[in-house]
């Protein structure tokens, strides 16, 4: 299931989703001394990393990590995690601990599993999920047109990251599955602008996840995906 708030502008939706994020990490420090949260890149979070890294809360007992990421040096422009470190792990979030997705140079299976196990142990269940979604409807780098994507949607995948090579977009990626992603207790869906409109609208009116992976996480029964939209 889902919810769907629109803002007036990215600026209020910025401001809106750091302060609902900020408040849930601060309870689950209060409640269980840690809290954890996925974050996703491409263009849309921003001004949202800018302004949850100025929020005041125990950033020492929060891990962040991403959704997903480019296997790309971190460097790189197209890295995440460097988009992570300029934007959000600034100001009091740099007292954050940041779990890096992109180690050592190659992804072999051997650093797949070692990320997995470490992932699994520290990381879930996270206490936030913030999903970003393509043109296409792919989310995290759960994409449509990926060879892996039966297993990458899969329930019963007891796997919590796994590699994945879009055909439609660079770069080898590193990607949690849904299946762990699905027991964060909070899932949020960030999205802006008319395109996006478009395409959410699309993937709220149809049923096929295959076609769209983002409408697994919508119209899954048990979830509450929270949308924000600005224009
Ligand atoms: O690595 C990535 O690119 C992201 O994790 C990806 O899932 C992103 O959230 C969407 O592609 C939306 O990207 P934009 O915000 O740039 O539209």
């Amino acid at each position: 299931m889902h919810q769907l708030t629109e803002f007036s502008t990215r600026k209020n939706l910025d401001v809106a989703l750091a302060q609902t994020v900020s408040q849930i990490l601060a309870q689950a420090i209060s409640l269980k001394g840690k809290a954890s949260i996925a974050v996703s890149g491409g263009s849309t979070p921003k001004g949202f990393f800018k302004v949850l890294s100025q929020r005041d809360i125990d950033w020492s007992k929060v891990t962040i990590t991403l959704a997903d990421e480019r296997w790309v040096a971190i460097d790189s422009q197209d890295s995440n995690t460097r988009l992570v470190h300029e934007n959000l792990l600034q100001n009091n979030a740099a007292a954050a601990n940041f779990f890096h997705l992109k180690q050592g140079d190659e992804l072999t299976d051997e650093t797949l599993t070692d990320l997995n196990v470490a992932a699994s142990k520290t990381l879930l269940p996270l206490d936030v999920l913030i999903l970003g979604m393509g043109e296409d409807g792919h989310t995290a780098s759960l994409f449509p047109c990926s060879d892996e994507i039966n297993v990458g949607l899969d329930e019963k995948n007891d796997a919590v990251l796994m590699k994945v090579q879009p055909k439609t977009a660079p770069h080898q990626r590193i990607s949690f599955t849904f299946a762990s992603l699905i027991t964060s207790k909070n899932i949020f869906l960030h999205s802006c602008g008319e395109g996006k409109k478009t395409v959410l609208t699309q993937a709220l009116n149809g049923d096929d996840p295959f076609e769209m992976p983002i409408r697994a996480f919508l119209q899954h029964p048990s979830l509450n995906t929270q949308i924000f939209w600005a224009p």
